[in-house]
């Protein structure tokens, strides 16, 4: 079977107005795989993401994803306001809206991919819930839950597993890899030493430029570390921080 094409950024320049941000970002995130983006506070990351989801337009450069595809992206939970009035499930079914559109009624393989997202997440019994009654870790879960459901090659994560207990991350280490092991091109930005190098792929930014890119393995050593956050890594917080 042939293998889905990856997503490709070339020569990326982008930014916010007055700032640029990224500067001519050349990186592949290959299909069927879990690629972490990772570097310090302010390198640029969320503003990769968001250029490859569409949300922010290139200044330079070029985003290649597979053709016909709409990205499923899942932005950090403080960038969702927790007074909605919707329950859990009505915000895990909006992401089949990318695939129905709003008009059309919801089929049963709708409701069935809304079932196998809120079991994969474990949130089958916080289904009735209104999200403005949940932890901030339970409507993480939902959020990732709505990103699984848009089914989309292309699923983009920011920090999705931030603040979670372990069974959190685990449910959600575990639902990335299942999409990946379906194909989908997963890209996830992480702070966290384990969600990056257990990943397939990694992409080192730093000062919104590529420091490095390849297996975390290869990419994730101690002297490129020291170099991108200035110190070292503290392997015993499992988290990346500088100084
Ligand atoms: N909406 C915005 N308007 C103006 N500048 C912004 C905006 N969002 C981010 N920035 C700036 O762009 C730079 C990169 O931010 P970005 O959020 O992409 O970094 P990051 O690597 O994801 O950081 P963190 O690890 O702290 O989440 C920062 O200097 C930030 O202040």
């Amino acid at each position: 079977m042939a293998q889905p094409d990856p997503v490709t950024v070339t020569g990326l320049s982008a930014g916010y107005p007055g700032r640029t941000v990224l500067h001519e970002v050349t990186a592949r995130f290959p299909a069927a795989s879990v690629t972490a983006i990772v570097g310090p506070n302010g390198s640029g990351k969320s503003t990769l993401l968001s250029t490859v989801a569409g949300v922010l337009s290139p200044t330079e450069g070029t985003v290649r994803l597979p053709s016909g595809t709409r990205p499923a992206l899942v932005v950090q939970r403080s960038e969702v306001s927790d007074r909605l009035p919707i329950t859990v499930r009505e915000t895990v079914t909006m992401g089949r809206w990318a695939a129905r559109g709003l008009i059309r009624r919801l089929s049963n393989k709708d409701r069935q991919v809304v079932a196998d997202c809120l079991r994969q997440l474990g949130i089958t019994e916080l289904a009735r819930r209104r999200l403005s009654t949940l932890s901030g870790g339970q409507r993480q879960r939902a959020l990732v839950a709505q990103g699984l459901a848009q089914n989309s090659a292309v699923l983009l994560l920011d920090e999705p597993t931030a603040g979670l207990d372990l069974a959190a991350k685990e449910a959600i280490t575990a639902a990335l890899n299942t999409a990946a092991a379906a194909g989908a091109t997963v890209v996830q930005v992480t702070h966290e030493l384990t969600d990056a190098a257990n990943a397939d792929h990694c992409v080192l930014l730093s000062e919104g430029r590529v420091l490095d890119t390849g297996a975390p393995s290869a990419v994730l050593t101690e002297d490129a570390l020291r170099t991108a956050w200035g110190l070292c890594t503290q392997p015993s917080s499992g988290r990346l921080h500088g100084k």
